[in-house]
């Protein structure tokens, strides 16, 4: 178990930061995940993490250690990339023993640290396997073993799953989860995809242009965006520009109480925050398309502007294309220059009702 400290880390490229004045917290045992669209910063980060690259600037702590300079070998960190990078003139078992073998531990101690990993990445019979003759979860799960086998104290991972189909990188990051959880071991996980973030995380952090826009639990990210881009980067959300004036949004269709001062705003819901009631008004929005996904369906709205809403509803709902609607906000959040300045009851638990927010 291991605690990191980040500390105003950055990374410069020529003259173009990849990483600025970074900085973050990681406890013991913790999962935080690293999220962000392409180019954000996040590899650069966790690169620095491992070693592979030198800051330009801040200091990186794990325990009471001061790690910044020292080279990967001499970190007590373990880093699992997108290439797995395996030895293809080696077997399984060779794979994974070769960096106890480095450390000259006696054989019997090798064989049976090899085998505990084999079988906590369910691969216990695959020791004397090439790495060819895998397919990519298994090589994957190899990786995975061949990092853990080195009882890392934090465990670095650069989006493990992205070359595997969907079905497999649910399954292998649950089971990822469940030996992090077990090893409680601290955590360092790179993605873009939101839905790993959210089902793996005990923290995120959504990145943007190198810099951190949010930190949070998932729930709270995708509840309480503190702006207009983690908003929109988490989840489905519906964005409508507009104006306040004396405290009263002047769209047409939501002209909700927002007690900020005047000026442009961009008012924001999630699709599950729409109620729609059915409308006579020429005027009106109008249903573009229906989706049936069982659970739920999926509504297009076209406003009057041209611009087009998402809106959740219950699967038995009658809606069909062409009708004519007046779709409103259940509660939505407002958003000026991307930073939060008001949200309004939240959907579900979170903020208290109604709270503004300080500017
Ligand atoms: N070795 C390098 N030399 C120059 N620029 C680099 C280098 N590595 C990364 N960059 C730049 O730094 C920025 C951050 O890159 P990084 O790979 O960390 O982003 P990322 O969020 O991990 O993206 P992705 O999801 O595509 O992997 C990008 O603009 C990238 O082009």
């Amino acid at each position: 178990m291991a605690h990191l400290a980040i500390e105003g880390v950055s990374k410069l490229f020529g003259s173009t930061f990849a990483v600025r004045d970074f900085s973050l917290e990681v406890g013991d045992g913790e999962l935080v995940c690293l999220l962000g669209p392409s180019g954000s910063g996040k590899s650069t980060l966790l690169r620095m993490i491992g070693g592979f690259e030198r800051p330009s600037g801040g200091t990186i702590r794990i325990d009471a250690g001061d790690v910044t300079n020292l080279p990967p070998e001499r970190r007590p960190t373990g880093m699992v990339f997108q290439s797995h990078a395996l030895w293809t003139h080696m077997d399984v078992f060779n794979n994974i023993a070769f960096g106890l073998k480095l450390r000259r531990l006696p054989k019997s101690e090798i064989r049976e640290r090899v085998e505990n990993a084999l079988t906590l990445v369910g691969l216990g019979d695959y020791g004397r396997r090439m790495t060819t003759q895998l397919s990519g979860g298994q090589q994957q799960r190899v990786a995975l073993a061949r990092s853990l086998v080195l009882e890392p104290k934090i465990l670095l991972l650069d989006e493990p799953f992205a070359s595997l189909d969907q079905h497999l990188r649910e399954r292998l990051r649950e089971e990822v989860r469940d030996i992090q959880q077990r090893l409680g071991i601290t955590t360092l996980f790179v993605t873009h995809g939101q839905d790993e973030a959210l089902a793996l995380a005990d923290r995120i952090v959504v990145m943007r242009d190198g810099c951190t826009e949010q930190i949070a639990p998932p729930s709270t990210i995708y509840r309480q965006p503190q702006t207009a881009f983690v908003a929109g980067f988490i989840g489905s959300m519906n964005f409508v520009h507009s104006h306040t004036r004396n405290g009263v949004c002047d769209h047409p269709l939501f002209p909700l109480a927002v007690p900020v001062e005047d000026g442009p705003v961009t008012l924001a819901a999630r699709p599950e925050a729409l109620t729609i009631r059915l409308a006579d008004r020429p005027d009106a929005a109008t249903v573009h398309r229906t989706v049936d996904f069982g659970t739920h369906k999926m509504v297009d709205i076209d406003l009057a502007d041209g611009s087009r809403l998402k809106a959740m509803v219950a699967p038995d709902d009658r809606l069909q294309a062409g009708m004519k609607v007046e779709p409103s906000f259940m509660s939505f959040f407002v958003f000026r220059d991307n930073a939060l300045i008001y949200q309004s009851a939240p959907a579900k638990g979170g903020a208290e009702a109604g709270q503004l927010l300080p500017v």
